[in-house]
């Protein structure tokens, strides 16, 4: 496992390891068969930690928008999950989210999530903008929920004219746990460059070539045993906080 000196935001310079594709999804299943979690718990921490760091980084002060409007872009696995939690939380924080789910499974997690978003009155795009001036000029912000760590190979529709959509935008983009379309170990230099990374469980290879602005780590869930057995070497989070600014 590759380790990385981080000289973070009060987080003591050391060495965060940094899991591969295969690691992140090892420790994933070991939550859910030996930890016996259930994937709706940690989906629930993983939305919430993603929609406390962004009202950190975002407070509603800081839009130009008449509204502190969001753009909440869904995919069809469990990052897409963690972005309509997300979105919930951002709306109980006082945030006007819309959401877009193209490819949304039949599965009860994904259909109580939703409905939840609906009576909640937070409204679901029918179609994506086709241009990014139109998301510039109604939304301050964009969520990418859209890829998370089981991302392989060529971006398939309809996510690939939504991410070179999202590639144009000029607000802000904070990608949950792995800027969409980037290869989990390696990044992608010309793919999207979120202004946020927020980490889940711990930083994946990729976020090496994170450059945007504010990277913090969430999803507070894993127990001591198992950061151990994966030598994951987290930095302490502040207090009873469930993400921390690493940089
Ligand atoms: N332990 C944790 O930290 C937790 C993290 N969570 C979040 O879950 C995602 C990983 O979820 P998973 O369902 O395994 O996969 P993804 O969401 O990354 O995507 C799978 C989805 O995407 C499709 N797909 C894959 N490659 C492509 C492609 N090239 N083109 C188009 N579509 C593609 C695939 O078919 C699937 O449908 C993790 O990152 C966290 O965000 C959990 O919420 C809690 C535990
Ligand atoms: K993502």
């Amino acid at each position: 496992m590759q380790s990385w000196a981080w000289p973070g935001i009060g987080v003591p310079s050391g060495a965060i390891s940094h899991p591969r594709q295969e690691e992140a999804q090892a420790i994933d299943q070991e939550l859910f068969n030996e930890y016996k979690f259930s994937v709706d718990q940690l989906m629930e921490l993983a939305g919430l930690s993603c929609a406390t760091a962004i009202a950190k980084a975002y407070p509603p002060s800081s839009f130009t928008t008449s509204q502190p409007a969001v753009l909440v872009v869904c995919g069809p696995g469990n990052n897409g999950g963690d972005g309509l939690v997300c979105a919930r939380h951002l709306k109980m924080f006082g945030y006007q989210p819309t959401v877009y789910y193209p490819k949304q499974p039949s599965k009860p997690l994904f259909e109580g999530l939703t409905t939840q978003c609906k009576k909640m009155d937070i409204p679901f795009l029918p179609e994506f903008p086709a241009e990014a001036a139109f998301i510039d000029e109604l939304y301050g912000l964009v969520v990418d929920a859209i890829f998370g760590f089981s991302f392989k190979g060529a971006v398939r529709e309809p996510f690939g004219s939504i991410l070179s959509t999202l590639e144009r935008v000029t607000v802000p983009i904070a990608s949950i746990d792995i800027p969409s379309g980037w290869d989990v170990e390696k990044g992608k230099a010309d793919g999207l460059q979120p202004d946020m990374l927020i980490s889940l469980t711990a930083p994946k290879k990729a976020a090496m070539h994170f450059t945007g602005r504010y990277h913090f780590l969430g999803g507070r869930f894993v127990p001591p045993a198992l950061q151990e057995k994966y030598a994951l070497n987290l930095p302490a989070y502040p207090g009873t906080d469930c993400v921390l600014q690493l940089t």
